[in-house]
């Protein structure tokens, strides 16, 4: 039996679908073993993965969220394109099979597609519906602005229906990256990096800054509370602690096995960007394999990807955990098998995604260093959110230090 191991940084319920998915395959057939290892967050397994790499230990597959991309991109040599895999596993590679806007943002210009699409999201809104109810709001009415966010919050919080009104996980991805793509703004120049790697960081425009004022002013009462850079917020909404959150589709199999009584609604958009809502931009992970394997392995993890392709455990992956289908015909197996109308708000995050083509605000975010990027991001914002500066000072050194990372990271 040859092993195929698979580092990732999936945890509670997207773990236990890692774990079935692999045990199914490993059932399934007699000649591999997908090994499945979790290396902690996204940006740890992607730390860790590019420390094996270098100490000639690296995994078969590694799971690297999206904020990866530009850096595995980055890393020629490194890795093997997906597509070239696929084929030598005997299947022939067809990317119509899959999401047009997923596919692109997987692939390289000329088209060659690098990595699989295993975990794509769109991030939603969740709300506790007997908080909403205690507070007087309509249980049945998520809010769809940002001001109607920061409304509802308060009343959470005045009420005393909650201690807090809005928690969110990753203000990079959420308030910035997909804040941008929501409400057709440009995040960065060339069209956020996907034109070019030499890019300059637009988020400190006056509507980012309102944007990340409003929540400064949120915090300063307890109405917000920030939970941390990656998904770290999710226990504050599980808990009851906040009513409203924000978090990847991704996130909804741990809100279902929390038992509470929840209802989900799209990205919130500011009304004043004249074209929002416009389209979000793929989230999650995609599965990279590195080079140097043996043909062996690469037909090891050939056979695997092609089982995660197929339509019924792709209807189930996007079922059970929230992300998004990954073939076109898992999508419309769930649209046939009346899932969407059983289940309202679980085709939002695709609609999100695919209602409205791209424009040049809206293709994807793309740095070589952007898990950097989104750190100095970070940073600025936690010094805002503890009172140490105001939003308008946090977006321009975000801007300032985050341009002159890009720039040392493309050696200019
Ligand atoms: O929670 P996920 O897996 O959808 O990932 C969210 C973000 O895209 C990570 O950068």
């Amino acid at each position: 039996v040859t092993e195929i191991s698979w580092w990732h940084a999936m945890t509670g319920a997207n773990n236990e679908v890692v774990n079935t998915l692999s045990k199914e395959f490993n059932e399934s057939q007699s000649d591999y073993k997908v090994v499945p290892v979790f290396k902690g967050t996204y940006p740890e397994t992607l730390n860790a993965g590019i420390a094996a790499f270098r100490a000639k230990q690296a995994p078969d597959i590694i799971q690297v969220f999206d904020a990866g991309t530009g850096v595995m991109m980055a890393a020629e040599g490194a890795i093997k394109p997906v597509a070239d895999i696929l084929s030598m596993g005997g299947a022939k590679f067809d990317k119509s099979l899959y999401l047009p806007g997923i596919v692109a943002y997987y692939s390289k210009p000329d088209g060659t597609m690098l990595s699989f699409p295993y975990n794509s999201s769109s991030p939603i809104l969740y709300y506790n519906k007997d908080i909403f109810k205690k507070a007087g709001l309509d249980e049945n009415k998520p809010p769809k602005t940002w001001p109607e966010v920061w409304d509802a919050a308060k009343k959470i919080k005045t009420s005393g229906a909650a201690k807090c009104g809005y928690t969110s996980a990753w203000l990079t991805w959420i308030h910035t990256e997909n804040f941008a793509a929501w409400n057709n703004l440009p995040w960065g120049s060339n069209e956020n990096g996907i034109g070019g790697v030499d890019v300059e960081l637009k988020i400190n425009a006056p509507i980012y800054v309102k944007h990340f004022q409003e929540l400064a002013d949120l915090a300063k009462d307890g109405t917000f509370r920030y939970g941390g850079r990656t998904s770290e917020a999710k226990p504050l909404f599980l808990s009851g602690e906040c009513g409203i959150y924000n978090d990847s589709s991704g996130g909804l199999g741990d809100v279902i096995k929390s038992g509470m009584n929840y209802g989900t609604g799209p990205l919130p958009y500011d009304p004043e960007a004249k074209d929002a809502p416009q389209n979000t931009i793929p989230g999650g992970a995609s599965l990279w394999v590195f080079a140097g394997k043996s043909e062996e392995q690469y037909k090891g993890v050939a056979a695997f990807f092609n089982f995660l392709s197929k339509t019924e455990i792709q209807a189930r992956l996007h079922q059970v955990s929230g992300y998004l289908p990954v073939t076109l015909a898992a999508y419309e197996e769930t649209k046939k098998s009346g899932f969407y109308d059983k289940n309202p708000g679980r085709e939002t995050p695709i609609q999100q995604m695919m209602g409205k083509a791209p424009t040049e605000n809206s293709k994807g975010v793309r740095l070589v260093n952007l898990p950097q990027v989104r750190d100095i991001q970070n940073e600025e914002f936690e010094n805002m959110l503890s009172g140490k500066q105001t939003a308008q000072q946090a977006l321009d050194n975000a801007v300032k230090r985050g341009n002159a990372a890009i720039k040392q990271a493309i050696g200019q």
